[in-house]
């Protein structure tokens, strides 16, 4: 069994001394802090499974360090030294969130008793967080293999890069990663790298200070300012303009950022993960993405694999999502006739998880009588369905086609406009030219809206911000 360490923060060296003995004891390794700075940088350094702090220290009180580790560290048990009979700071101590007090002098076997209990809940309170990998549902051969790498690669430090097609849950792996591991009380930040202005990235990412270009009214902070102490989710990194890539590249290696117009530079702490749904390694060949900056963000690679390699989870996900559904409605969940599931286990799912999501959904809302039956799902044609999206991985686009190349022409004819005369109103034009084509790739994939995007030439992100951007149901 790995060894646990504790916190001992009391500014009577004495103390500090006997504790640190008799916890060594107890096969405990103690660490000692004088005052609530000390007791501070401890606490970021490495994660105890208990913690002992006097309450009156010379820098601030006992109570601030309770509180600080109830609210950031909040599977650390925290106990206080008091006094003995001082009842109202032992009560005080336990309502900001301490477990359990220990009077001075120290008594032995209550000392013992303590620790017990306190490793038990701190195991118990670890136990619950690697319990959030339940929300990754599916028990085939190959998410029980995924679930077993999230949990090593959350102890580490290292970027990690997720692959997988859309839709197979790249995004719910990056926030495992983030709540199994050590910066799980700091922020997850998921940046949509598709979804951002190419002009307004730098700001978006680093930040700017007031004045520095037109518009920058006050000051604002970036992404990995948000995320400071913990993790920068990197959505759709494929999408990130060549001039992006050299920045964040930069950013990486030094540790700080420079928003846009400031003379320093400021230090992050920021975990990255990234994921894209398409081939990144493939685009690095081709050129359009920074081999250097490759190498940086895909220390570790962990691959998501596509829902129809994994059939024998669709039962389940689908009884999920059906709970869900039924919760939200306020009803039982609907049934899935036989000849449904059925036809659910031999489709191919080119949207992963998220398609088999939106059938259901739609299914929920046409069935009747709660039951639904095989016309229900509305699932495309088999040929139709043979993997729209293992195509984005396996045909990444030539460098002319590429993800930075303009958008190739849709697959439909858009119209030429009647009138040749100026539109009045530019904006709304473009709008409703943009809306006409989506409808009409939407109508044609039956509202199938990863095949609706690959019709578009655009990810399906960029699709789903321009259906939310228009107000596309
Ligand atoms: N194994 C799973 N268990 C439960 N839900 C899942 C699973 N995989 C995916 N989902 C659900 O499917 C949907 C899509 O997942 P997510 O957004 O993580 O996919 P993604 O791979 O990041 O997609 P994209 O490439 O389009 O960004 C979400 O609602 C997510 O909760």
């Amino acid at each position: 069994m790995s060894k646990h360490y504790a916190l001992v923060i009391d500014d009577e060296r004495d103390i500090r001394e006997l504790l640190t003995l008799t916890l060594g004891r107890m096969d405990l390794i103690v660490e000692t802090a004088a005052t609530v700075a000390e007791a501070r940088q401890r606490l970021t350094e490495r994660r105890y499974a208990l913690c002992f702090t006097d309450m009156r220290l010379p820098d601030g009180s006992g109570q601030e360090i309770i509180a600080l580790v109830a609210a950031q560290y909040p599977e650390t048990p925290i106990a206080m030294i008091t006094a003995y009979g001082n009842v109202d700071a032992a009560v005080d101590a336990l309502k900001a969130g301490a477990f359990d007090f220990v009077s001075k002098p120290v008594d032995i076997s209550v000392l013992r008793r303590l620790v017990q209990t306190a490793l038990k809940l701190s195991e118990e309170k670890r136990a619950e967080q690697s319990n959030s990998g339940s929300k990754l549902i599916g028990d085939s051969a190959p998410m029980n293999e995924l679930r077993a790498t999230i949990a090593k690669v959350a102890r580490s430090q290292a970027p990690v890069y997720i692959a997988g097609e859309s839709g197979t849950g790249k995004e719910l792996v990056a926030r495992l990663i983030h709540e199994l591991g050590p910066r799980s009380t700091a922020p997850f930040v998921p940046v949509n790298c598709g979804a951002i202005p190419s002009e307004l990235m730098e700001s978006e990412f680093f930040g700017h200070k007031r004045g520095s270009f037109t518009g920058a009214q006050t000051d604002k902070d970036g992404l990995f300012h948000a995320a400071q102490g913990g993790t920068l989710f990197l959505d759709e990194v494929a999408e990130l303009p060549m001039h992006m890539q050299v920045k964040l590249l930069r950013v990486i290696q030094e540790k700080a950022v420079r928003p846009i117009g400031a003379r320093a530079e400021v230090g992050v702490d920021v975990r990255i993960l990234s994921a894209t749904h398409k081939n990144l390694a493939r685009l690095v060949e081709l050129g359009s993405f920074r081999q250097d900056l490759f190498y940086r963000i895909n220390v570790i690679e962990l691959k998501v694999p596509p829902l129809r390699d994994r059939r024998e989870d669709i039962p389940k996900l689908a009884g999920r999502v059906l709970e869900r559904l039924g919760k939200d409605n306020g009803t039982a969940p609907a049934r899935l006739e036989p000849e449904a599931l059925k036809a659910l286990l031999s489709y191919d799912f080119p949207g992963n998880v998220r398609e088999l999501e939106n059938v259901l959904e739609r299914a929920v809302a046409l069935c009747e009588n709660n039951s639904i039956g095989i016309g229900d799902l509305r699932l495309a044609a088999g040929e139709r369905a043979a993997s729209v999206a293992a195509e984005a991985w396996a045909n990444t686009p030539t460098p002319t086609a590429g993800a930075y190349a303009e958008p190739r022409p849709p697959a439909y004819a858009a119209e030429p406009p009647e009138d040749e005369g100026f539109p009045s109103d530019l904006a709304a034009a473009v709008a409703e030219t943009e809306r006409a084509a989506i409808m009409k790739a939407l109508e044609a994939t039956r509202w199938n809206r990863t095949a609706a995007a690959k019709q578009l030439g655009l990810t399906l992100r960029q699709l789903r911000y321009r259906l939310e951007k228009l107000g596309i149901e």
